[in-house]
């Protein structure tokens, strides 16, 4: 479904990402982990063409997304939850919910009763403002906001980072049903292996804006020295 090929970006004269190949099937849910610094976030705006240059081929259900801006790729189906977790601190949950349809263009998007069916944390709040949650409620509204307009692929940049324990397990649970019901592929960068692991059946390593390692769960504990190398846990 979608397919990263030879991607290359830049800051400017920084060369970022070196040739990174990847793929998401369909209803396919597979982590990216590296370190601080690896490349995840730039990955996450390459593929929606949201700030660094890019070069390299990014296809979604075999269409070349090619020049295609930001605002065109989320109409062909891909729903980026950026790290920063923003949303409009002057609309209520519901409506930070329903503006986020407009990314769905002509597909169609989710009711959004089945979407707050599907996080507990958020239905007592719908009438609050987006400026009055904290920031795992702030979280669970990205991520509502992101599965909004059914997207084909969701890619999830670094979502558990600052949350407690207790509001990472509810959300990985969360987000594993959304994307099983609503046949959603999912593209998550993290640093949280546990996260990772409840959420993916595969796995990505980045170094250096470079794909070190790939394979399933199992292939990934069966290699000490990559988790060493590239993860120091
Ligand atoms: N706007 C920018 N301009 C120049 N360099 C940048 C910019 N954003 C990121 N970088 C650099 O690109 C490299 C990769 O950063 P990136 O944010 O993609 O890593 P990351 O794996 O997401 O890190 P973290 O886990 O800390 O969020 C880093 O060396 C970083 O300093």
């Amino acid at each position: 479904m979608l397919e990263v090929a030879g991607l290359n970006a830049f800051y400017g004269d920084s060369h970022i990402l070196h040739g990174v190949d990847l793929t998401v099937d369909t209803s396919d849910r597979v982590s990216v982990l590296g370190r601080n610094g690896s490349g995840k976030t730039t990955l996450m705006k390459s593929i929606l063409n949201a700030g660094p240059r890019i070069y390299g081929r990014i296809c979604l259900d075999g269409a070349d997304l090619a020049d295609e801006p930001s605002f065109q790729r989320a109409r062909s189906g891909l729903s980026l939850v950026p790290e920063d977790r923003r949303s409009f601190p002057h609309l209520t949950v519901r409506d930070n919910l329903l503006i986020a349809l407009t990314a769905a263009g002509k597909r169609t998007g989710l009711d959004i009763e089945q979407v707050l069916d599907t996080f507990p944390m958020l239905k007592p709040l719908t009438a609050r403002y987006g400026s009055q949650l904290s920031g795992g409620q702030q979280q669970m509204v990205a991520v509502a906001r992101g599965v909004m307009p059914r997207p084909r692929c969701l890619l999830l940049d670094e979502p558990t980072e600052g949350l407690a324990p207790v509001i990472v397990r509810q959300l990985a649970a969360s987000l594993v049903r959304l994307c099983d019901e609503f046949n959603i592929g999912l593209l998550l960068s993290e640093q949280n292996i546990w996260f990772a692991r409840f959420c993916t059946q595969r796995v990505y390593i980045i170094e250096n804006g470079r794909i070190v390692f790939s394979g399933s769960w199992d292939e990934f504990d069966s290699r000490p020295d990559v988790k060493h190398l590239y993860l120091a846990v």
